[in-house]
């Protein structure tokens, strides 16, 4: 038998009883469930233990684990006191409690990360086990002392990994992380944590297994979606979804920025000079007026009020709310009191008031352009609800003699209440509401309360109330009544709680190209939130991107910063690396990359799209030619990597944007094997430079 196979066999056979433990967990998992659904069912709940519910979790988690082929234990670390362990997806035990895997996000994995020959932390081997499913199909070795260790076999696991096939989606790279991006993954939460670090060198991985870092550290703090990783576009989170809930993580909030504002999906981009002044802080102002403007389809005149008084109501309603910080839709009651001194203390009817001034919403405020908003929309949306307030529940309109009996203030019924009135037979008031919520009329004889009483507890039935007797009381205008015994007390209103947007971690991708007005929504989310923000300013195309880290945290509403630099490349061959770098902006070091291998390729055609015909791999275009050429518009390949990548007419990708040399890097380093440049015009000036 050769080492290998003797090597495999025995990985096999751990791997074997972690299965076999996880089969006993999920029956447990399964027992504790019924378990629980019993105890509710018996009575008042106890709840399950703490234990009872880790199992569960787990169980679930497990459950989720199960479909990926990569396997649930990748490594071994062997250490110099003989002691030796696997890590995995995550931690499980045996039945003594003993660790069979132990998590790659604990603080004992993360030797297996760490350790380097120069500084090998104890460990004498570390080994990469390569699973398929429960399968296990490879081990690699990598000795770290000098002393002697039995049965070491394979090659850079590393490398393997980098050329496996891809699929669509962004596999994640647990197994093979290297000690700088482990750094960044365990980096402290609190505070703000800058990322960088050129194309490929692992950024968006790192932000990834991070939201799943700290998951695991502080579960209970950052549990039910509490941490929000914001990626640049649809095509981008889609891209890196699975990566997640392959790490055993599925409550980290995953958006695109065209996402962040409930009830929008916007995906389309505006042109440069439309973004740029989307993006700008003086929208704040623009969008202020905007919503305390006169809405369209205002009433123009209200009795001896022309429309130029009216205006003038509107400036001076506006003016006092603002003193006292009453935002647009908490301002009708003022717009009511305005008009009505104007008006010599005349009620405003509220059919007027209703007209004149609405509820507004953000979109109501800033319509879609052609059926659609745009992603640099996204943020005055966001703006615009800030700016306009939660609406205020608008006064249902009332008759003239309901007008006249409330004038000095609504009057609540505290319970329910049964009284007469002359006009209307009996009546009954329900808890919160000032009109009676059933009149008798003439059918109930006024004189017969003991009826009365029968005909209101069927009613207070209805409503899941059972009478058992009646004592006196008052109604809520004071008028003599009788009030119901209920056979339990009545439930105190609860008081639904506010679901907002609040985040304790947020994790930015991209985030060299927000605008100051992106970042401003995202730091109304993140204002009790500690921050990572990953990113590379070589790759900044936005026109207003922030020029520095430190411009763009303080934007963002933050201040102290730990800064951390990913120097190796893994995506793009060096041969790639070295051309793209011809369009990197001054000052920018370019990126020294792992990665063997890569071609160039660079041929000025006659006719692309015949030029195209004969290419294979993923097209990518200016974006004016890409939807007749059928490639993918180059605005939309930030983050996203290709085995082949046909880059067409590069001359026209920088010309179509204030930023678009920077538009060109980032399409140059998108290739993982193969880059072919295809042009009709020439090559910008930088490409064509010799070095
Ligand atoms: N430690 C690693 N092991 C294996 N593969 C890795 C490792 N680090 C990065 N990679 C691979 O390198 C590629 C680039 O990673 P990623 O997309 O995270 O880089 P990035 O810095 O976000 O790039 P960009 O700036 O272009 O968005 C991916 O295919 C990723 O899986």
């Amino acid at each position: 038998m050769s080492e290998t196979v003797r090597q495999l066999a025995i990985e096999q056979q751990v791997v074997d009883r972690v299965y076999a433990r996880l089969e006993v967990m999920r029956t447990q998992a399964r027992e504790l469930e019924a378990e629980g659904r019993d105890r509710a069912s018996a009575g008042p709940s106890t709840g399950l233990v703490e234990r009872d519910a880790m199992v569960l979790s787990a169980s679930a988690r497990l459950s989720d684990l199960d479909g990926q082929e990569e396997g649930l234990v990748f490594g071994r670390l062997d250490f110099d006191d003989g002691d030796t362990y696997r890590v995995g997806r995550l931690g499980v035990r045996d039945e003594n409690r003993e660790p069979l895997v132990v998590d790659w996000r604990a603080p004992a994995a993360a030797p297996f990360y760490r350790a380097t020959p120069g500084e090998p932390l104890g460990v004498v081997r570390r080994r990469i086990i390569t699973c398929q499913g429960p399968t296990v199909v490879g081990v690699d070795d990598e000795v770290l002392s000098a002393g002697d260790v039995d049965g070491v076999v394979g090659e850079g696991a590393l490398l393997a990994s980098l050329t496996r096939a891809r699929g669509l989606h962004m596999r994640d790279i647990v197994s093979t992380i290297q000690r700088e991006q482990d750094e960044a993954i365990r980096a402290p939460a609190h505070g703000v944590t800058v990322i960088t670090g050129g194309p490929g060198t692992g950024k968006t991985q790192v932000a990834l297994h991070r939201a799943a870092y700290l998951l695991y550290t502080d579960r209970g703090k950052f549990a039910d979606g509490r941490v929000l990783v914001v990626g640049p576009s649809t095509v981008f989170t889609e891209y890196i979804g699975r990566v997640l809930p392959g790490l055993g993580e599925d409550s980290v909030h995953l958006r695109a920025i065209g996402e962040l504002f409930d009830g929008v999906v916007a995906t389309r981009r505006d042109r440069a000079e439309v973004a740029r002044a989307k993006g700008d802080l003086t929208m704040v102002r623009v969008l202020t007026e905007l919503a305390w403007d006169t809405p369209p389809n205002a009433p123009g005149r209200l009795g001896r009020l022309d429309a130029d008084d009216l205006a003038k109501a509107r400036l001076d309603v506006r003016r006092r709310c603002e003193a006292r910080g009453i935002k647009p839709n908490g301002a009708r009651a003022e717009a009511a009191t305005v008009l009505s001194e104007l008006l010599s203390g005349r009620e405003i009817p509220a059919a007027f008031l209703n007209a004149w001034w609405p509820m507004l919403t953000p979109q109501d405020v800033l319509p879609a352009q052609d059926g659609q908003w745009s992603v640099d929309d996204v943020p005055l949306l966001d703006e615009l609800a800030e700016i306009l307030g939660e609406p205020v529940a608008s006064t249902p309109v009332r008759t003239g003699w309901q007008v006249r009996e409330l004038s000095s203030g609504p009057r609540l019924a505290d319970e329910f209440v049964l009284s007469l009135s002359l006009n209307d037979g009996w009546q009954l008031f329900a808890p919160g509401l000032s009109t009676p919520i059933a009149l008798s009329g003439q059918s109930l004889d006024s004189g017969n309360a003991w009826a009365a009483q029968r005909w209101a507890a069927a009613i207070i039935l209805r409503e899941g109330h059972e009478v058992v007797g009646w004592t006196d009381g008052f109604d809520p205008y004071g008028e003599e009544g009788y009030l119901p015994e209920l056979a339990e007390p009545l439930p105190v209103a609860e008081v639904a709680d506010p679901v907002e947007d609040v985040y304790l971690h947020v994790i930015l991708d991209e985030a060299q190209d927000l605008s100051p007005m992106e970042c401003r929504m995202i730091a109304r989310r993140a204002a009790h939130a500690s921050m990572t923000i990953v990113g590379d300013l070589g790759q900044a195309t936005h026109p207003l991107a922030a020029g520095s880290w430190p411009e763009l945290v303080k934007q963002l509403g933050k201040r102290e910063v730990r800064m951390l630099d990913l120097p190796t490349g893994y995506r793009v061959p060096q041969v790639i690396a070295d051309f793209a770098a011809r369009a990197l902006a001054p000052g920018i070091e370019p990126t020294r990359s792992f990665r063997p291998g890569g071609t160039l390729t660079i041929r000025q055609v006659d006719d692309l799209r015949t030029a195209i015909a004969e290419e294979r791999g993923t097209i990518i275009a200016p974006d004016a030619i890409a939807d007749s050429l059928d490639a993918v518009p180059v605005s939309q390949v930030k983050g996203l990597e290709y085995d082949r990548v046909v880059l067409v007419e590069p001359a026209d990708i920088v010309a179509a944007e204030p930023r678009g040399m920077n538009r060109l890097y980032v399409a140059l380093t998108r290739a993982v094997a193969e880059l072919v440049i295809l042009h009709t015009k020439p090559l910008p000036e930088v490409l064509g430079a010799e070095r």
